[in-house]
């Protein structure tokens, strides 16, 4: 086939489908078109594996200009000027500078947390004006943001407490950034059948969709995650999150007005979600508010006038948001509007929580955290190390049995220190931490005891006091009128005899 006879081929092929196209546009009826058009572009999906998003120069009834638009135009204006082919130029607003941005139907790549997209600005015409050559008020421009549809979902972390540089709407109560915790259920320290049980929890859970709805339940379950510091309470919320593809409400109960903001933050939370109260015994005095009457607050109040005015400011700037506002965010009415969502709170003191807070139904799993076991160490020796054996495994198993040390500190002594850093180096770095751990505890416990017997002392030596003075009271109130007065100090000072034995003999345990 000649060059010639190639391109006459490709001219006539091209020429029927475009009378095909014709055809089908004038002669075949509007329901069947659009509904040709919606498989069509089902099958386009298939084969074309990127997202566009429009964003319209005019919206609304009034075609008012879009805030949206606008706040593109500004973002892409510097890029434009870097790196678009065909450029605009427009008077700015102090009519003293030249303002340069895109020309329609000029594309743009950009990079967006390691996202290439691409911005293009197009131009729609009315179709009566399609064929002028003159440009038209009635030509209306768009952007179009391009990407892949791997990056559809990015997970997002709210905050109702945002800093300067979070996103948000001024109409939402929430602020956003995009979630990048890298935390899996692979890389957490713990047991492997405590981690498989929280697994499978999970799975069931998100599968539970009709299993809620027949048992008429609301489709959601709260976690409880306690343990000290450092044992991976919040990596596991975000293993969880990562693990569901779900995004994390952090909600921040000390900048929370009241219980009705509360449930206005309820509310706007999204389904498959994770609902987070961080340090839920630091974040309100719930079981203090749930004790304390009102009687004995005023009789204190009543005492002391300047404890009176300092509570007065501090309650003003504090949350009102009570056990109840928050018994009722978990299981209210409320609760039910939406779904799929999962309620976790993290403490570092269970025991100083509320038993109604914390009940079954309410935190239906209660997930400990503790320190490091050997195979919590051998996750994070192959996670940071690839180490899957060593030969002084044998010495940290041992020693993990003698003391307790959490999986922060752990990781932090595998961490390489230098770039030159051997994983021998590392385990030695932790041989030397749980060794110095186990000293630090035997000294504690040593201190321990001590004070233990110091605080016991006083106490023997003020009952003996007591005694004391009770013997003298009995004295002086039942006189013996027959007993001398050396008779009477001898019985003083055989007291004050026993007693020294007594305050010196050791304390008992307590
Ligand atoms: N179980 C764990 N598995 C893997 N890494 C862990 C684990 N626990 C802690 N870490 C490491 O220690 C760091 C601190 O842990 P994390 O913040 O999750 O602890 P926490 O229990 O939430 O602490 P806190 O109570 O102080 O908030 C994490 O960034 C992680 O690198």
């Amino acid at each position: 086939m000649t060059g010639g006879d190639m391109w006459a081929g490709l001219g006539s092929t091209v020429a029927g489908i475009m009378f095909a196209w014709a055809m089908f546009q004038q002669y075949v009826p509007l329901p069947l078109r659009r509904y040709v058009a919606k498989y069509t572009h089902r099958l386009m999906g298939y084969f074309y594996p990127y997202i566009q998003i429009s964003i319209h120069e005019l919206t609304g009834e009034h075609m008012k200009r879009s805030e949206a638009y606008t706040a593109i135009e500004a973002y892409l204006s510097s890029k434009s000027s870097e790196r678009a082919r065909r450029l605009k130029a427009d008077i700015g607003k102090d009519s003293k500078s030249m303002v340069l941005s895109m020309d329609a139907n000029e594309e743009i790549t950009d990079e967006f947390k390691g996202i290439k997209l691409w911005w293009t600005l197009n131009t729609s015409i009315p179709k009566t004006q399609s064929f002028s050559f003159y440009p038209s008020a009635d030509v209306k421009h768009y952007y179009t943001l391009t990407f892949h549809n791997l990056h559809r979902k990015l997970r997002k972390l709210f905050t109702n407490n945002p800093s300067e540089n979070w996103r948000g709407s001024k109409r939402s109560m929430w602020c956003h950034v995009v979630f990048e915790h890298p935390a899996t259920f692979q890389t957490l320290a713990m047991d492997p059948e405590k981690k498989q049980e929280i697994v499978d929890d999970l799975v069931t859970f998100s599968k539970g969709k009709e299993y809620y709805a027949k048992v008429g339940k609301t489709w959601k379950r709260g976690y409880l995650l306690y343990g000290p510091p450092g044992t991976g309470k919040s990596t596991m919320i975000a293993a969880m999150a990562n693990f569901l593809n779900y995004d994390i409400y952090d909600l921040e109960l000390t900048v929370v007005k009241d219980n009705t903001e509360l449930r206005k933050l309820l509310i706007e939370t999204s389904s498959k979600s994770i609902i987070v109260i961080e340090d839920i015994d630091c974040s309100l005095d719930l079981t203090g508010q749930r004790k304390k009457t009102h009687e004995e607050d005023e009789d204190e109040e009543e005492n002391d006038p300047i404890s009176k005015r300092e509570k007065e400011e501090k309650s003003s700037k504090e949350s009102k948001v009570t056990l109840s506002g928050l018994l009722n965010f978990i299981d209210g009415l409320w609760s039910a509007c939406g779904e799929e969502r999962i309620i976790i709170f993290t403490t570092n003191h269970v025991e100083k929580l509320d038993p109604a807070l914390i009940r079954r139904g309410r935190m239906d799993k209660h997930i400990k955290l503790s320190y490091c076991s050997f195979q919590g160490f051998k996750v994070l020796a192959k996670n940071y190390l690839d180490l899957n054996s060593h030969h002084l495994f044998p010495k940290i198993c041992r020693l993990m049995e003698e003391t307790e040390i959490t999986p922060a500190d752990v990781a932090e002594n595998l961490m390489p220190k230098t770039i030159t850093g051997d994983a021998e180096t590392c385990l030695e770095n932790l041989i030397q931490a749980l060794e110095m751990a186990k000293e630090e505890a035997r000294l504690k416990a040593v201190e321990e005891t001590k004070e233990k017997e110091t605080s016991a002392k006083p106490e023997m030596k003020d009952e003996s006091l007591l005694a004391k003075e009770e013997a003298k009271d009995k004295d002086q109130a039942y006189p013996k009128e027959d007993a001398k007065e050396g008779e009477s100090i001898k019985a003083d000072e055989a007291l004050d005899k026993l007693l020294e034995r007594e305050t010196l003999e050791p304390a008992p345990d307590v």
